[in-house]
């Protein structure tokens, strides 16, 4: 007997990117694994004529990119999109069907961030300042199109600890022409009072409205609120997790320690625990919109929009058809 087709190097690169965070953002990691699996359709029909040995590699592929980080649905939602899309009696249609659903997600990807970006560009008026946290591309389309509304806007930035990605936000928002503060995560209640908006993105969003976002963000929300500042979460689609529609809740990634303190300093303080979660969870009560490339929807009623998108439950094309389904449920804020 001979062994399957292997995971293409493409696979293997993005995936250890996607761990390493090298390659980061829910839509960018979306974006990512379509044409990592498209590069391993490629690969894997020049390797075998067999269609069920394509078949099996391709969800193997799928379960490589899976397993990388557990809590931006959009991987998984991106697998979903290709792999089930998988269809054909020979394998140069099984690749042509997967080919062409990989092109057809990452089209819909940069459609859908420009459409939320427009209506969320509605929601900021001309001299607004917004408050940002963490690195999102959604929540950026939307600034970046009310500043083509002509508008001009102005940002407080929040680092976001452990990994500063508040300066990738920073440089983003210099090149668009927008003032940027950048202040430490700690100060965001003080410079809440300068705020007209808290605009952030979205890894997972949960069938009750909850949004999964970059730790800090749930603490951020309280605040706002606190202060009544609105609350914009830039969310397409994608990030609608289809398992909490059955209950499952959505794992938080916890990350390494070192990201946190270097080893140095954690010897020289002695005996303790680090913990480091990725992200956290903002009850729907304090979300004003979400903001969609269908539409903006209060958090109460985006279960409506993953019903009609997603049905009653979710498909995992990556599993072998006959493996008994692996609980996603894992702790939650
Ligand atoms: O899809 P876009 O809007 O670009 O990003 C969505 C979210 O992904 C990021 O997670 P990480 O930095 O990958 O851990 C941030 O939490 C950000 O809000």
């Amino acid at each position: 007997m001979t062994s399957d087709p292997p995971i293409s190097d493409s696979v293997e690169s993005t995936a250890a990117d996607i761990a390493s965070m090298e390659t980061r953002g829910a839509a960018t990691i979306a974006g990512a694994a379509a044409d990592a699996i498209a590069a391993q359709a490629r690969e894997t029909a020049d390797e075998t004529a067999d269609p069920e040995a394509f078949e099996r590699t391709m969800r193997r592929a799928g379960r490589r990119l899976y397993d990388t980080r557990p809590t931006a649905v959009s991987l998984p939602n991106a697998l979903r999109y290709t792999l089930g899309r998988m269809e054909g009696d020979d394998v140069d249609t099984l690749r042509d069907s997967v080919v062409a659903a990989t092109t057809a997600f990452t089209d819909r990807l940069d459609r859908a961030q420009r459409d939320l970006g427009r209506v969320g560009a509605n929601r900021l008026r001309d001299g607004d300042t917004v408050m940002t946290h963490c690195h999102s591309t959604d929540a950026l389309s939307c600034v970046e199109h009310a500043v083509e509304q002509g508008k001009d806007i102005s940002a407080i930035v929040k680092e976001t600890r452990p990994r500063n990605q508040g300066h990738i936000t920073a440089a983003q928002l210099r090149e668009l022409g927008v003032d940027v503060t950048l202040i430490v995560d700690s100060a965001a209640r003080r410079y809440l009072d300068d705020a007209d908006h808290v605009v952030v993105g979205a890894d997972s969003i949960a069938a009750d409205g909850g949004v999964v976002n970059k730790i800090g963000t749930s603490g951020l929300a309280v605040n706002a609120r606190e202060r009544g500042v609105p609350i914009m979460v830039a969310a397409q689609t994608i990030k609608l997790h289809p398992d909490t529609l059955t209950g499952h809740t959505v794992e938080i990634e916890m990350r390494d320690e070192a990201e946190v303190i270097d080893a140095d300093a954690r010897e020289e303080i002695g005996e303790i625990t680090v913990e480091n979660p990725a992200f956290d969870v903002t009850p729907p009560r304090y979300v004003d919109a979400i903001v969609t490339e269908s539409g903006q929807f209060p958090p109460e009623s985006i279960v409506t929009l993953m019903r009609e998108l997603f049905g009653e439950s979710a498909d995992r094309p990556w599993e072998e058809p006959d493996a008994t389904t692996t609980d996603t449920a894992g702790p939650t804020a």
